[in-house]
């Protein structure tokens, strides 16, 4: 029988041959690579062993991609012992983050011989070609197919994962002689075995990706069809012998390689000179500017040479791709400064430099803090920047051939995109780029429409907890490296996601957590984050403090009324609509900031005249009778709000004893501001403000006014949804939260705003809560699995997604008016409180289970503190004898509890 190829083998079919290479990641390489290829699969077998997530690819194919080698010239070995310890650390430590992946052995489904005497446990696989049965001469193969036989049936999957075809007519003896060559019928199809499929590529999806895989990448998208065109084609080009040989005179390196700390990038090796170095230049070291790498901290560098060869193409050939996700503060602004100046004036080959204009896009606050950026660390002379603002318009840019790198906001891009897409760029920044993770939002089809394929995301945010956004951001990098969505789906996302419910089975749970193994180890490649111990040790102490602050008489009858009014009785009996509870909640949330802003919601819906929302009518109904008769909400004192009473002596006290220190003063409201405001307007304090109504020009120059030492400011307000993400606010070294979010991601991002690379004094935060009220409640669900899911946190998860069970609700229209802390209360520990009148918060003794001190459990520093964390904090009741610190001690007479935990403590504070 004569037949026409199908794909497979007109490729050659990759199961027939002894090892696997996914097209997807890898170029037909010359013969010679292979040896070396062998080599680096031994690298990374020690970088996959190392990483718990990782543990189960025990099979050496398991990672056989083109890593980097460390071929650089022997001798300059700066470079290289930091790629070195990368390639072992780095996969450690970009593990997709499914914290409920089992990692443990794979178990081969392989064909005992005790099991081969039950039918049900023979499990085979094979690559197959098909076509429609005709009783035709010459067969047309129509595709490539995965042929899985468990015992007597058999179900046949496209390379897209989808069932084409089941059946189980098959006697069970003839299932297991199925051998190479064999042609069979399948639910009316004819298949030919082309090759048996090891339960490891079965297991670990990367039959599929073979065809899918590759297929997919092809057809994905514009730039996937680029995937192997050459980086450096756009700043590349040889016109003429002359050009040639002037390239070829300046071919030494910019910097010394040899100087004493020098960072040398990893040199091409054969099979990237060969693909990329057309024209034979001959291969020069790349250097980073010995006048940046004095700054540069160690993980800097490693980033560095991390996305020098992401950009390169040399982690995943012909991939340009990555995603730098390191925690708030690391600095990964620098990192990029470093990588553009470096490929603006450098590159491998003759010298010649790899990047020509840098686009980059960023929040539209932190426009200008990215100029300040470049000029901090570049000064103004080296690189032309320019910004995008009111007054400078795009065209200038455009019109320009002066500037090299423009700098943009995400609103701006949309705006001015026909002018950005007629300017050829060669490297793409996206800052704060988990934005990008809805595909079909406008931003994300826009800059996907960029022709510019070395694109690099920046985020502090962890990506991995939703597959499907993840998908998103790895196909945006670096697009159809994980194949169509559908594939995908297939593939990878159902796999994973039914291995992690209660019900899978063994075989469903093993399947899961190999694929999620291998799309670890796929995207583990080009996606780098560390957590913020690595900046730890250059930073001052840092004192966490959560005060629970005892409410105000003014609140606790409010409250008191709050809770049995209507509103909340049907809420509780489940009678209301789903979203009104989140009003009766909002409500509590209000009295706990102050009495005068329920006041002012009250009077506003009664002056509304169309105010038929009936719950908030029900809610509401005679609790202007609980306020004095003549209530003024403008004339508010501080003693009606216990945390403003607090915040009102804790201020006083820090300009006291530290006069020359600044205050951040952080809240979700605006309202909520004007009333600390006008409490600094009172006692006369200098402060600043910056929140969503403050114009995006405005925001770098409040900024830097206040990091000033020649500030007058003492406070700076700040709304937390509007300047949490990506501010430097070091020049202030306390930060309050004066209100909590159901989301602990914007309170983390507040409070990094501080703590950060150029602080000078040790940082005090300090969290007020009201004791016994929701915001405890709040504070607890932050901590506890339930507000987690376990998982890390993520910034655009808001209140409205939080699904209450009645029980919750009743658990959160509850006041605790005897307890000074319930999450104390929580805590199931052994002290009573009472019992620490005998100690200081210095002296703490050992013996007590829950006062083991601080910091006893290291943990991503993003993942919010969790009880049992809490409890290991030092705590006390406020009427405790013996605070020790003065902050707290000044501030206690309102005070009915304390946490206190203290990071890098070094002499006295
Ligand atoms: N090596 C360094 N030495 C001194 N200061 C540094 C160094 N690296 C970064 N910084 C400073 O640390 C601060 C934080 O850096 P950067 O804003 O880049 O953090 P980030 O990683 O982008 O954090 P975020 O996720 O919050 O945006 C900046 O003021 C920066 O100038
Ligand atoms: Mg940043």
């Amino acid at each position: 029988m004569r037949r026409s190829a199908a794909p497979s083998q007109l490729q050659g079919n990759p199961f027939k041959k002894p090892k696997f290479i996914s097209p997807a990641r890898s170029h037909p390489s010359p013969n010679e690579e292979v040896a070396k290829l062998n080599s680096d699969i031994k690298l990374f077998e020690v970088a996959a062993n190392k990483n718990n997530f990782l543990q189960p690819q025990n099979d050496p194919r398991t990672c056989n991609f083109n890593l980097p080698t460390k071929e650089c010239a022997k001798g300059i070995n700066h470079g290289d012992s930091y790629r070195e310890k990368y390639c072992l650390e780095a996969s450690t430590k970009t593990t997709l983050d499914l914290h409920h992946t089992v990692h443990s052995a794979p178990k081969e489904i392989t064909v005992s011989k005790g099991q081969e005497e039950k039918p049900d446990s023979l499990v085979k696989y094979f690559s197959v070609v098909w076509c429609k049965a005709s009783k035709k001469k010459h067969k047309k193969w129509e595709g490539d197919a995965v042929l899985i036989v468990k015992g007597k049936s058999f179900t046949l999957k496209d390379l897209e994962g989808k069932d084409i075809g089941r059946g189980t007519v098959y006697k069970l003896k003839e299932l297991e002689k199925i051998e190479e060559g064999q042609t069979m019928m399948i639910g009316g199809k004819e298949i030919e075995v082309m090759g048996i499929i090891s339960p490891d590529d079965f297991n670990s999806g990367r039959c599929f990706q073979f065809g899918g895989g590759c297929s997919a990448v092809l057809s994905s998208s514009q730039a996937a069809k680029k995937c192997l065109s050459n980086p450096f084609k756009s700043v590349c080009k040889l016109s003429s012998k002359e050009n040639k040989q002037n390239s070829f005179q300046n071919c030494k390196p910019r910097h010394d390689p040899y100087a004493p700390n020098s960072l040398v990038m990893l040199r091409p090796d054969k099979n990237h000179q060969w693909l990329f170095n057309k024209n034979c230049f001959p291969v020069v070291d790349v250097v980073i500017d010995p006048h940046l790498v004095y700054y540069l901290r160690p993980h800097q560098k490693e980033g560095i040479i991390f996305l020098y060869e992401c950009v390169m193409g040399m982690r995943v050939n012909g991939r340009c791709g990555a995603i730098l996700a390191d925690e708030m503060g690391l600095g990964k602004t620098l990192q990029c400064i470093s990588l553009i100046w470096t490929l603006q004036c450098q590159g491998p080959y003759g010298g010649r430099p790899v990047v020509k204009k840098t686009l980059i896009v960023t929040p539209g606050s932190l426009v200008n803090n990215w100029r300040k950026e470049f000029q901090k660390w570049l000064g103004i002379e080296r690189i032309k920047i320019f910004t995008v603002d009111q007054d400078h318009k795009i065209e200038e840019f455009t019109k320009s051939p002066f500037y090299s790198v423009l700098i943009i906001s995400y609103e701006m891009l949309l705006r001015s995109l026909d002018q950005i897409k007629s300017v050829k760029f060669d490297l793409l920044i996206c800052d704060e780029g988990h934005r990008l993770k809805n595909s079909t939002i406008k931003t994300t089809t826009a800059l996907i429409s960029l022709s510019c394929e070395k694109r690099i995301i920046l985020t502090g945010t962890p990506v991995q907890n939703d597959l499907q956004e993840f998908f998103t951001l790895i196909d945006f990098v670096n697009p159809g490296i994980l194949g169509s969505l559908s594939a995908y789906r297939k593939i990878y996302e159902e796999p994973i996601i039914i291995s992690r419910q209660p019900s899978a089975s063994e075989e469903e749970r093993e399947l899961g957590e190999q694929r999620a193994a291998e799309l670890t180890c796929l995207t583990g490649l080009f996606i780098l984050r560390r957590t913020q111990e690595v900046i730890n040790q250059y930073l001052p102490p840092k004192i966490e403090n959560v005060v629970f602050c005892r409410p105000g008489a003014l609140q606790i009858a409010l409250y008191r009324k709050l809770l049995n009014s209507q509103a909340v009785r049907f809420c509780l009996q489940g009678l209301l609509e789903n979203t009104s509870h989140l009003i009766c909640i909002g409500a509590l949330k209000k009295l706990c900031n102050h009495p005068c802003l329920l006041f002012g919601s009250v009077k506003e819906k009664e002056s509304n005249s169309t105010w038929d929302e009936s719950e908030e009518r029900n809610l509401y109904e005679g609790l202007i009778n609980v306020f004095p008769a003549d209530y003024n909400p403008t004339m508010f004192t501080e003693e009606e709000s216990g945390k403003l009473q607090v915040l009102s002596k804790l201020l006083a006290v820090i300009r006291e004893l530290r006069p020359a220190e600044k205050v951040v003063l952080v809240s979700n409201y605006t309202r909520t501001l004007d009333i600390l405001q006008e409490v600094c307007k009172r006692h006369g304090y200098a402060y600043t403000r910056l929140d969503g109504q403050t114009p995006i020009s405005q925001r770098q120059k409040i900024v830097d006014g206040f990091n000033s030492k020649y500030s007058p400011d003492f406070i700076f307000l700040l709304s937390s949804k509007a300047g949490g993400v990506g501010l430097n606010l070091i020049g202030g070294s306390h930060l309050i939260l004066y209100d909590i979010d159901w989301n602990p991601a914007t309170d983390i991002q507040a409070m990094s705003r501080v703590w950060r690379d150029g602080q000078k004094h040790p940082v005090h935060i300090y969290r007020l809560l009201t004791t016994g009220t929701i915001e405890e409640k709040i504070y607890q669900r932050q901590i506890s699995k339930q507000g987690l899911s376990g998982a890390v946190v993520d910034l655009s998860k808001t209140s409205d997604h939080i699904q209450f069970s009645v029980e919750e609700l009743k658990n959160l229209f509850t006041l605790h008016e005897s307890s000074h802390c319930v999450t104390h209360d929580l805590l199931d520990c052994e002290c009573t409180g009472e019992n620490h009148t005998g100690d200081s918060l210095e002296k703490l003794p050992v013996s007590r289970n829950c006062q083991l001190g601080p910091h006893q459990q290291k943990c991503d520093s993003l993942k919010p503190l969790s009880m049992s964390q809490l409890k290991q904090w030092k705590h006390f009741p406020g009427d405790h004898l013996n605070l020790t610190d003065p902050f707290l001690e000044r501030i206690r007479e309102n005070v009915s509890f304390f946490f206190q935990n203290i990071t890098n403590q070094t002499t006295a504070i």
